[in-house]
């Protein structure tokens, strides 16, 4: 089995990180259910890139920030890529998402990093505390990727996914291994 990408899901508590990961590579949360507080997880999923290779990606669901809670720092120096998750609902999970994204150009260095958003619970537009066009000019001034996705809608979380894998598999980046096909039973796969 070829060596797999290292990806570290996080963001304040409840954001609907588990939701996503579960969602995107087994399609079985139901958006509402009661939640489960993670301390940490980890899911092996097969992704197709857009390039039609299949990549295994290895992925850390980390326990949500709150109050008095720093995120480990052990995260920042063994991860390839990182999927940043706030809830559109919420002012304080994007705050928390901004110091996160801040923390992990700090401590980084040089490592090449690959870093995705995803604005989450676009189903609760009615309740929208965080306004799409000040989220995307945010992104775009730290050239990171913005998607506003739902958990209701397993389609819209496809497209960061496929982008995330394509990137840090690239072949022009130094974090390229050929990856062969996941034969993992507690494996995922998401095709583009
Ligand atoms: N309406 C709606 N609810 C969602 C969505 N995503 C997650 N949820 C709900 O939000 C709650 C929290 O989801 P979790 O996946 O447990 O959140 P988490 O970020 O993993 O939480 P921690 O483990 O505490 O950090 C659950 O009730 C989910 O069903 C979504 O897109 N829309």
């Amino acid at each position: 089995m070829g060596k797999s990408c290292k990806v570290v899901v996080c963001g304040l508590t409840a954001v609907g990180k588990t939701a996503v990961l579960e969602q995107l590579l087994y399609a079985n949360h139901v958006a509402g259910s009661e939640p489960m507080e993670t301390l940490e997880d980890i899911y092996i999923g097969s992704i197709e890139t857009d390039r039609g290779t299949r990549e295994q990606v290895r992925f850390y669901d980390t326990r949500g920030l709150r109050d008095g809670l720093e995120f480990p720092r052990h995260y920042y120096s063994f991860a390839d890529g990182f999927v940043l998750v706030y809830s559109i609902d919420s002012k304080e999970s994007f705050r928390r998402m901004e110091a996160l994204k801040k923390d992990i150009d700090r401590q980084r260095d040089k490592k090449e990093v690959t870093i995705v958003v995803l604005g989450n619970k676009l189903d609760r537009d009615g309740e929208r505390k965080v306004e799409h066009n000040m989220a995307q000019s945010w992104a775009k001034a730290e050239r990171v990727r913005l998607w506003e996705v739902s958990v209701v809608d397993r389609h819209s979380l496809i497209e960061p996914f496929v982008y995330l894998a394509s990137k840090m598999t690239q072949p022009q980046s130094k974090s390229t291994f050929p990856l062969s096909r996941n034969k993992n039973k507690s494996s995922g796969s998401v095709d583009s």
